[in-house]
C-alpha cells in the first residue's frame, strides 16, 4: 500500500519535474508555495492587482507586502518604489501595472538570493513604449523566426486560446515589456479584416492586465485590396475615409490599441512613393486618424530605394529632407545600424540627425544573422554598444540612448522596439541561451543604464542557478559570445557575406547577377588584388559624411577608424600594418581563427557545467556547441580560402589550417549543422 502511495506521488509530480527542466519556464523559475499565503495588502483592485498578488502569494516566501497606490508626478510613469524592514515590504507606485512591476522585482529579487530587509528601491522605465515586433505571419509561419510557429494560432482564434499567449504576457510583465506588434511589418493588408480584428482583440484583452498593448503591423494599399478604392494614394479621400473607419472600427475592439508599425516603400512593399508622395504623407494620414484615440505610428527608416549609391547611405538620404514634416504622434523606428543587424555594424546615421523628428531604435533579437536557433550569442552587448554609441549630434555625450530616451531632447513619447525571438518550441526560442536576448531587450528597455554584465547575471541565476561555479564561467562565455561570432563571420567590419535567402551561413563568392547589386555579397567586401573592404570615404561612397564631426573624420581617415570598423569604412590594402603589428591579411586570418578557438573553449567550459543543472538543459545546449564549433569551422574555411584567392597571400603557420575545400564549400546548398 505504501509502495503504491509513492507511485501515485511520482506519478503526480513527474510533469512537473520534466516541466520544470525543458526551458519552458523561461526565467520566471520562482519557487512554489505549497499553499498561496495570503501576504499582500493593498488599496486598489484590479486584475493588474490581482496578477500581482496571485504571484506574490504562490511565489513569495519573505515577509507581507503592501501594494500601496501613492501620489507621484507623471514622469515617474510606471515606476515603483519599495521600501523594506525585516518585518514588512512595501511597494508603491503611481499605478497598478507598477504594483505588479515592484512585485515582479522583488521575486526577482528573491530569485538570485538578495536580502529584502533594508530594501530602498526606486525603479522607473527608461523608455515609454517597450515594444517586441513579430514577424508573425498569418498562416503561422515567422520571418526570420527560428523556434517554431507563432504562438498565436490565429486559426484557433478567436475560440480557441493558446494557455501560452498568457504565458507570454506574464514573461514579458516580469522584465517590463508593455507592448507588442502581434504580425510581419512584411504585412498581409487581411491584418486589418473584420474577422481577424476580433481575434486580435481576444489577444488584446489576455495582454491588457499584464500592461501589454497590441499594435499592428499595416499594408500601405490594405484600403485597395481591402476596401475596394481606386488607389491606396493618402491624399485621396476615399483612402483617408478608409483609414477613419477603420480606426473606429478596431478602437470599438480594442479601446487602448496601441497603433501602427508601418513598413512601406521598402523591400517591394507598397507605400505613400506608389502615389508620388513621401513617407511624411503617408505616416500623417496614419497619425491623423489614429489621433483622437491616443495611437501612434511607428513608421519604419528600413529602406534602400533602387539606386546606385552606397546602400549605406539611402535611409538618410530619404528621411533627411522629411525632418520636422511628420505629426507629433509619428516615431521614425530606425535599425540600430545603416545596413541590416548585421554581426557588427556602426550605428545609423539617422540617429541624432533628425532633430524635429522623435526617433526610436529597431534592434533583432531573432538571429537573422547570427546563427539562427543555433548559435550562442548573448546580443545585450550589441545592444549595449549601439545605444553607448555617441553620435555628436548635440555635442559630446549625444548617445543613442540620451537621443532616444528623451534625455537630449524632450519627446511627447519614447519609445524602443526588437524583433522577437519566440515561438511555440518548448523553450521558446530554440537556444536555452536565446531567452537572455528576450530577457536583455526587456531589461534594456526598462533600463538603459545597466551594464551587459549585471543582466546576464540576473539572468543566469534566475534561469539556471545561484552555483558561482556555473555562474562565473558562464557569464563570462555569454559576455565574450557576440565578439567570438564576429570574429568566425565578419572580423573588422565586414559585412553581409552572408548566403543569399537563408542568412545562414558563408558565401562571400555571392554574386547574384540580375538582381540587386546590393544583395550580393561581393558587393559589400569588394575583394579584389589590392585588397579587402568597402571604401566609404570621401574618395569612396562618402558615407563618412552623413555622420557629425569629429566622426565623419576619425571614420574617414583609415588610421583613425576603430579596427573592428576598418573594412566597413575602407578598402584596406593586404598588407596595411594593424596596430598590433600584424597585416590586414595576417589579422583577418587570425580573428577567424580566434573565433573557432573560442567556441571551441565554450565547449569545454560547458562540459564541465553538468553538475550544477538538468540533464536535459545541459545536453541541448551542449549539442548547439557542436553545432557552433563546426559553423565557426565552416565560416573560416570559407571566408580565409576565398579570401586567399585574392590576397595571394599564406595562411599564417600559427593558424589552424582549413580542413575543407572551397570548391566543396562553394557546393554547400542547405546550411551545414542547420535543424531548423
Ligand atoms: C521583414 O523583412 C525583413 C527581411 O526578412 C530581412 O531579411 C531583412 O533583413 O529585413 C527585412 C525588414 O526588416 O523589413
Amino acid at each position: 500500500m505504501k509502495n503504491f502511495r509513492h507511485y501515485i506521488l511520482l506519478f503526480l509530480i513527474l510533469p512537473f519535474i520534466a516541466f520544470a527542466e525543458d526551458g519552458s519556464q523561461l526565467w520566471l523559475r520562482y519557487p512554489v508555495n505549497s499553499k498561496p499565503r495570503n501576504i499582500v495588502n493593498s488599496n486598489s483592485k484590479s486584475p493588474t492587482l490581482e496578477i500581482a498578488k496571485k504571484e506574490l502569494n504562490n511565489h513569495w516566501s519573505g515577509q507581507p507586502i503592501d501594494l500601496k497606490i501613492d501620489k507621484f508626478p507623471d514622469s515617474f510613469k510606471d515606476g515603483y518604489k519599495i521600501i523594506s524592514t525585516p518585518k514588512k515590504i512595501t511597494v508603491l507606485a503611481k499605478t497598478d501595472l507598477g504594483l505588479l512591476y515592484g512585485s515582479y522585482h522583488l521575486l526577482n529579487l528573491q530569485q538570485q538570493k538578495g536580502s529584502f530587509s533594508n530594501l530602498n528601491i526606486e525603479e522607473k522605465p527608461s523608455y515609454d513604449i517597450r515594444i517586441l515586433n513579430h514577424w508573425d505571419n498569418l498562416d503561422g509561419t515567422i520571418e526570420r523566426g527560428y523556434a517554431g510557429h507563432s504562438l498565436w494560432k490565429w486559426e484557433d482564434l478567436p475560440n480557441k486560446i493558446s494557455p501560452r499567449c498568457e504565458e507570454y504576457a506574464r514573461a514579458n510583465a516580469s522584465v517590463g515589456i508593455n507592448a507588442t506588434v502581434l504580425n510581419n511589418v512584411n504585412a498581409s493588408p487581411n491584418m486589418l479584416r473584420e474577422d481577424y480584428l476580433k481575434k486580435v482583440k481576444v489577444l488584446a484583452d489576455i495582454f491588457r492586465p499584464y500592461g501589454i498593448k497590441v499594435y499592428l503591423a499595416v499594408n500601405f494599399s490594405s484600403p485597395k485590396v481591402l476596401g475596394n478604392t481606386k488607389d491606396s494614394d493618402p491624399l485621396n479621400k476615399d483612402v483617408q475615409k478608409w483609414w477613419k473607419d477603420k480606426a473606429s472600427e478596431i478602437y470599438k475592439l480594442i479601446p487602448d490599441f496601441g497603433g501602427f508599425l508601418v513598413k512601406a516603400n521598402s523591400e517591394g512593399e507598397p507605400g505613400p512613393q506608389d502615389y508620388g508622395r513621401t513617407h511624411a504623407d503617408g505616416a500623417n494620414m496614419m497619425a491623423d486618424v489614429l489621433k483622437p484615440y491616443g495611437g501612434i505610428v511607428m513608421w519604419r527608416a528600413f529602406v534602400y530605394s533602387p539606386s546606385s549609391d552606397d546602400r549605406a547611405k539611402q535611409a538618410y538620404l530619404e528621411f533627411m529632407p522629411l525632418d520636422g514634416k511628420f505629426r507629433d504622434n509619428v516615431i521614425i523606428q530606425i535599425k540600430n545600424g545603416p545596413v541590416d543587424f548585421q554581426p557588427r555594424e556602426p550605428f545609423h546615421p539617422l540617429f541624432g540627425a533628425m532633430k524635429k523628428t522623435p526617433q526610436m531604435v529597431e534592434f533583432q533579437i531573432t538571429q537573422e544573422y547570427l546563427g539562427h536557433s543555433n548559435h550562442l550569442v548573448y546580443l545585450a552587448p550589441l545592444f549595449k554598444e549601439n545605444l553607448d554609441s555617441d553620435t555628436y549630434s548635440d555635442g559630446k555625450g549625444s548617445t543613442i540612448a540620451k537621443i532616444t530616451d528623451g534625455t537630449l531632447r524632450s519627446a511627447k513619447f519614447t519609445a524602443i522596439s526588437a524583433v522577437a525571438n519566440i515561438g511555440e518550441d518548448t523553450n521558446w526560442t530554440g537556444h536555452h541561451f536565446a531567452q537572455s536576448n528576450w530577457f536583455a531587450f526587456g531589461r534594456l528597455a526598462w533600463n538603459n543604464d545597466l551594464t551587459s554584465e549585471q543582466i546576464a547575471d540576473e539572468w543566469i541565476k534566475m534561469t539556471f542557478t545561484n552555483d558561482d561555479k556555473f555562474v562565473t564561467p558562464v557569464k563570462e562565455m555569454m559576455l565574450t559570445s557576440r565578439e567570438t561570432a564576429v570574429d568566425y563571420m565578419m572580423p573588422l567590419g565586414l559585412h553581409h557575406i552572408f548566403a543569399g535567402g537563408h542568412h545562414y551561413g558563408p558565401e562571400p563568392w555571392g554574386d547574384y547577377k540580375g538582381t540587386r547589386a546590393d544583395w550580393s555579397p561581393v558587393y559589400y567586401h569588394r575583394a579584389d588584388a589590392q585588397g579587402l573592404g568597402f571604401d566609404r570615404s570621401k574618395t569612396g561612397s562618402d558615407a563618412v559624411s552623413q555622420y557629425f564631426p569629429p566622426l565623419n573624420e576619425i571614420y574617414g581617415n583609415i588610421k583613425t577608424t576603430p579596427e573592428n570598423l576598418i573594412l566597413w569604412f575602407h578598402h584596406v590594402p593586404w598588407d596595411y600594418r594593424m596596430k598590433d603589428g600584424k597585416t590586414m591579411w595576417e589579422e583577418l586570418c587570425y580573428k577567424y581563427d580566434l573565433g573557432v578557438h573560442e567556441v571551441r573553449d565554450y565547449q569545454k567550459l560547458w562540459n564541465k557545467m553538468l553538475p550544477y543543472i538538468d540533464e536535459q538543459r545541459f545536453s541541448e545546449v551542449k549539442d548547439k556547441l557542436k553545432i557552433q564549433a563546426e559553423d565557426a569551422v565552416w565560416w573560416k574555411d570559407a571566408c580565409l580560402l576565398y579570401f586567399q584567392t585574392y590576397s595571394n597571400r599564406p595562411i599564417p603557420d600559427n593558424i589552424e589550417k582549413p580542413v575543407h575545400k572551397l570548391e566543396d564549400l562553394k557546393k554547400i546548398k542547405l546550411p551545414m549543422g542547420h535543424h531548423n
